[in-house]
């Protein structure tokens, strides 16, 4: 089944082309890693298929993406509990949301819990947002959005702000959450060794599009000459 059908699109800024008549077909249980150098798009492809697929949910129950941007937009007075639950917001009715910010449910903690510790953020459940490092940030809104438990997870450079082995435990992680995942990654060798296919931006265009069994890491240094 195909989640996104781009036939000759162009994405632009006012009137800045930054990627010209893409062709790209992505299908449900896809790992896909989108590499370039700074600016090559990744973050501007990324978007625009959550854009895409926000729009598309009139004609679905509810939006199938789960987004995580590289600045979410956190609570910052706000606990990493509280802005992690944010994700699961319209699932419950209003009392319920107010009651959980005042005294919170005990099943929604464990939840929460058990994800933080993957993330290495469990010590800091309780603690407010704005005394967290930017790569504690990060990882709280990549938490908010692996708890949406969405089929499709739209991540932008989600491992950026951690060590080589945190970052293959996260990207794990992603993959036991979704069944359908699309990272923006500046690290080659753990797209190559962790996502199945491999799109590669340069020059405003698709330079690359190959299982990543098909490839290695000489292969993709066109995309940063
Ligand atoms: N809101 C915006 N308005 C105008 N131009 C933008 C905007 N966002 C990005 N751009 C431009 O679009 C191009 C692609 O940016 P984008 O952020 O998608 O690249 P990227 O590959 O994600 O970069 P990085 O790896 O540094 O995050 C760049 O030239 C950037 O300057």
């Amino acid at each position: 089944m195909s989640l996104f059908d781009l036939q000759d699109v162009s994405i632009s800024y006012d009137e800045t082309v930054v990627l010209a008549n893409l062709n790209l077909t992505i299908h449900a249980g896809e790992r896909i890693a989108l590499l370039g150098k700074s600016g090559s798009g990744k973050s501007t492809l990324l978007r625009y298929l959550y854009e895409l697929s926000s729009a598309q949910k009139t004609h679905k129950p509810s939006n199938q993406c789960a987004w995580a941007p590289q600045a979410p937009a956190l609570s910052q007075s706000l606990s990493v509990y509280h802005n992690v639950y944010m994700g699961r917001l319209n699932e419950y009715p209003t009392w319920r949301n107010l009651w959980n910010l005042i005294r919170p449910f005990e099943n929604n903690v464990t939840e929460i819990k058990k994800l933080l510790d993957v993330l290495r953020l469990k010590d800091e459940c309780f603690n407010k947002v704005n005394a967290l490092s930017g790569g504690q940030q990060q990882r709280t809104g990549l938490a908010r959005a692996l708890y949406q438990e969405k089929p499709v997870l739209l991540a932008d450079e989600p491992v950026s702000a951690v060590d080589e082995y945190q970052a293959e435990e996260i990207i794990k992680c992603l993959q036991s959450y979704s069944q359908t995942i699309i990272l923006g990654l500046h690290d080659s060798y753990l797209a190559l060794n962790h996502c199945d296919r491999i799109i590669g931006l340069k020059d405003g265009k698709v330079l690359v599009d190959s299982p990543s069994s098909q490839l290695t890491m000489a292969d993709l240094a066109c995309l940063y000459q």
